[in-house]
Formats: structure tokens, C-alpha cells, sequence
């Protein structure tokens, strides 16, 4: 077991006891809730008659549902507006904070805590959310739980958990222009696979990650539920600590700088030992992009999708599938691949500066004719920000629609939907098939702005080529 590390500091402050199965009782200090896993978390409460124990130590959003076109209420869509309905009573009936529409501050779950300084270094987060494991970025311990486990910390603030090992992965040296934090974690997952990380907490460190700003951090962390670690983190630096100060439920004054004395104190030790240690160069990272139905199967840009010889053989029957599923042949470069949409947003890549990348490329250039693009704000502060930047007319100049905040095409719980067999470059976190709304919609990962690349020449390109040619 791994010691002196700050995920085993962490955990050790929140013990609460050690339970008679082995598992910790451990103390959740922020607990993120939004409209589909809690309602029958609220219920199972009611039916028990129990109350929400610390009402302000939770936080509700509505983002997966939510449509980001029209916004009046009731939604036409009324399965959307039944579950909606369904929060807003259960917070007011318990007096939890909630960011709604309209609010300023509504948005995806995983992009509005952290904007309004509620994710700190040190703590435990929980969310009923996979991709819970985004606030790690900021050192936290933070990961996504089932329906049952909304209810247990909305009753108790506890959960029963087994520990984590804990994995350092490394990542030294710069990156390459055009390649972005997307890009480490897809190359990170290839090389560790969809399950490499099951049973670890994954420990980001070396020196292009200590580089990174605090939403590339995010975008890393975000992603390892994809290589199978329910939750991965960074430690808190100088980075972590400009970008939380003066935010709205940061500490302020005197409270600032005990805050930061205390948060330096849960970095890993020098001599931390870790379960296992792996380490990568950045600089053998390429733009990379998914050719199938896991966020595993990524290729470099300049790479072809991979023939079953090529691969190992407990990796050929996915393979297989995933050739059939994509109607990609084994052998064919991935580049030139024709797209019909092109989705940028997600609590991958939904941020103010994954929208200035993207639209640096999009500037004075036209989305292909056949190609239909979308730019979806992670929350309703990045929309206003990047509005207040003129970034809206940039891209709707370029021919991409301009949207309210939400997650939209992630997943599309909402209108926001792939047709038939469309596929698309998304710069969202999971290619599972059906994932975009069409049981037969295909989905091709990237980073925003190898999405961009893709919307102007209406096929898989190299971003490269964009930044070379101007
Ligand atoms: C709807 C929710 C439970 C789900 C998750 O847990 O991740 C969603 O956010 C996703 O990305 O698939
Ligand atoms: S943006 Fe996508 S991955 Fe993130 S919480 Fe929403 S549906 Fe899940």
C-alpha cells in the first residue's frame, strides 16, 4: 500500500472509523448532486423518513438534460421537465444551494465547482457522476458514486469505501504544439488500457504536468474514469493556488493563507511510496484521436487504425467489433475520414480556454458545407466569458452554432443528437457505442481544436497543418 502520498493523507483525515467489513467510513466534505442520479436518492430518504443531514455541504445543478437551444420553461421535452421539477422541489424541501438555469451559474456539474472555488485541495468530493474525478486536478480526493451512495451521503455525509491503491504516472518533458492535454490523456489510456487503472487512484505528476494550467489538469483528470481509476488527482501548487483565489466560496484574508500552509501540507512526500510508478515523454505524444468504442482505442493522427495482427490478441475481439461498429477498415488512415458533426463542450473540454483554443483555429474559417457544428459552453459563466470575448461571433461567423451550457451531445440525454449512422469529432470523453443518441451514431474523440481542424476540411485532419499554414 502506498504511504506518505496525498491521497493516503487525505484519506486518512477523513476516516471516520474503520468498519467491521474492512471498508472505511469516510467523511465527505462537498457533495455535487444533479438532476439523474438524485431524484431516487431523495425518494429512498423520503421513504425512510430521514432528512439531509448537512444540507450545506451539498450543491445542485441541472446539466444533463437540460436543452441548449430553448430554454422555456415547461421544457418540451417533459421527461425533462418531470426530473427537473423533481430537484428543485427536493432542494427546496431541504435547503440546498442550487446554481438552476438562468441562475449565472448553472452549467455541468464538474465545470461550475470548480469555477466557484467549492473545489479545494484536500478535499473528499463526491457526485453521483463518473466523471466526478475531474476535481482531483485541484488535489482533492474526488470520485463518482452510484444512486445509493447519493443517498448515503445525503443522510450521513459518509460512505462505506475500500481504499485505492495508488499509481504515479509521470508525464515528463513539453508538449509538441498541437498537442493538448486531451491528447495525454487518450495517449495515457491507449498505452494503460479502459481497465489498467481499476482498483488505483491515479497520481498525475512530472514536468508537463506541472506545466499545465488548472483546466488542462481538469481535462487529465476528468479522463481517468475512462482508464478505469475512479478517481486521479494533482497536487496542489502555485497553479492550483492563483487560479482559486478570489473566487466566490474560496477562503479570503487571513483564512487564505492558513488555507494554502495547510493545502502545501498534503502534497505527497518526495519519499512517497506508491504501488506502482509509470512514467511517459511528452514529446512522444501526438494529436490522438479514437478510431473505436473505447476511449482505449486511440491512434496518432498519423497513424492508421490497427490491424488485428498488430494488436494483442485479448484486444482483437473489441477490435473486431469496433471495425464492424465504425465501419472502419483495419489499415486505413484515420486522417481523411469524412465527419457529418462536430461537437465542442463536455466537462472534458467545455472551458473558457478549451474555447479559445478552439476558436483560434476556427478565425476566418468556414465549417464545410456537409458538416454540422456546435459549440456547447460548459457552464453559464464560461458562456458569458467567452461572449464578453467575442468568441460567440468567432465561431458563428465560421458557421458553428452558438449554444446555452449543458452536456448535450456528451451523452445526449437531451435534444442535441446524432442521425442514423452520423458520426462525429467530439471533443467529449466517451465513444461508446450509442453514445451521442443514435444506436448506430459513431463518435471519434479529439481534442477542440483537432474538432476544428475536422469541422473546416469536413474530414479527420491534423491540426498541424492549421498551425503551420498560418
Ligand atoms: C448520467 C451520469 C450518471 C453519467 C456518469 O456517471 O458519468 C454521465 O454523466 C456520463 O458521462 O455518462
Ligand atoms: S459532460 Fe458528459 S461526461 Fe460530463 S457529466 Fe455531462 S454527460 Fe457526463
Amino acid at each position: 500500500m502506498s504511504k506518505g502520498t496525498l491521497f493516503d493523507k487525505v484519506w486518512d483525515l477523513h476516516t471516520v472509523r474503520t468498519l467491521p467489513s474492512g471498508q472505511t467510513q469516510l467523511f465527505i466534505g462537498l457533495h455535487l448532486i444533479h438532476e439523474v442520479t438524485s431524484p431516487q436518492a431523495f425518494a429512498m430518504l423520503r421513504e425512510r423518513n430521514l432528512k439531509v443531514l448537512f444540507p450545506e455541504r451539498t450543491v445542485a445543478t441541472v446539466d444533463h438534460i437540460v436543452p441548449t437551444d430553448n430554454l422555456a420553461r415547461p421544457y418540451k421535452d417533459t421527461l425533462a421537465e418531470e426530473m427537473i421539477r423533481a430537484l428543485e422541489n427536493s432542494v427546496e424541501e431541504n435547503n440546498i444551494r442550487f446554481f438552476n438555469v438562468g441562475s449565472g451559474n448553472q452549467g455541468i456539474v464538474h465545470v461550475i465547482a470548480p469555477e466557484q472555488g467549492m473545489t479545494q485541495p484536500g478535499m473528499t468530493i463526491a457526485c453521483g457522476d463518473s466523471h466526478t474525478s475531474t476535481h482531483g486536478a485541484f488535489g482533492a480526493i474526488s470520485f463518482g458514486i452510484g444512486t445509493s451512495q447519493v443517498r448515503d451521503v445525503l443522510a450521513s455525509q459518509t460512505l462505506a469505501l475500500a481504499k485505492l491503491k495508488v499509481r504515479r504516472i509521470e508525464v515528463n518533458g513539453t508538449l509538441q504544439p498541437g498537442v493538448y492535454a486531451k491528447d495525454v490523456v487518450l495517449h495515457i489510456i491507449r498505452q494503460l488500457g479502459v481497465k489498467g487503472g481499476v482498483g488505483y487512484a491515479y497520481e498525475y505528476a512530472g514536468t508537463a504536468i506541472e506545466q499545465m494550467s488548472m483546466e488542462e489538469r481538469m481535462t487529465v483528470c476528468n479522463m481517468s474514469i475512462e482508464g478505469g481509476a475512479r478517481c486521479g488527482y494533482v497536487n496542489p501548487d502555485r497553479i492550483t493556488y492563483d487560479y482559486l483565489q478570489g473566487r466566490e466560496f474560496a477562503p479570503q484574508g487571513e483564512d487564505w493563507d492558513k488555507a494554502v500552509t495547510w493545502w502545501e501540507s498534503l502534497r505527497s512526500e518526495p519519499d512517497a511510496e506508491y504501488d506502482d510508478v509509470v512514467v511517459f515523454q511528452a514529446e512522444d505524444i501526438a494529436p490522438t484521436v479514437t478510431w473505436g468504442i473505447t476511449p482505449g482505442q486511440g491512434i496518432g493522427i498519423d497513424e492508421a487504425v490497427p490491424t488485428p495482427e498488430s494488436l494483442l490478441e485479448s484486444d482483437r475481439v473489441l477490435a473486431e467489433e469496433a471495425y464492424r461498429y465504425m465501419q472502419l477498415q483495419p489499415g486505413q488512415a484515420i486522417a481523411g475520414t469524412p465527419i457529418d458533426v462536430c461537437f465542442i463542450g463536455s466537462c472534458t473540454n467545455g472551458r473558457l480556454s478549451d474555447l479559445r483554443e478552439a476558436a483560434k483555429f476556427a478565425r476566418g474559417n468556414q465549417v464545410a458545407p456537409q458538416v454540422k457544428a456546435f459549440v456547447v459552453p460548459g457552464s453559464e459563466v464560461v458562456k458569458q466569458q467567452a461572449e464578453a470575448e467575442g468568441l460567440d461571433r468567432i465561431f458563428t461567423d465560421a458557421g458553428f452554432e452558438w449554444r446555452n451550457a449543458g452536456c448535450s451531445m456528451c451523452l445526449a440525454m437531451n435534444p442535441d443528437k446524432l442521425q442514423g449512422d452520423q458520426i462525429s469529432a467530439s471533443s467529449s470523453n466517451r465513444n461508446f457505442k450509442g453514445r451521442q443518441g443514435s444506436s448506430s451514431g459513431r463518435t471519434l474523440l479529439m481534442s477542440p481544436a483537432m474538432v476544428v481542424a475536422a469541422a473546416i476540411s469536413g474530414r479527420v485532419s491534423d491540426v498541424r497543418e492549421l498551425i503551420a499554414s498560418s
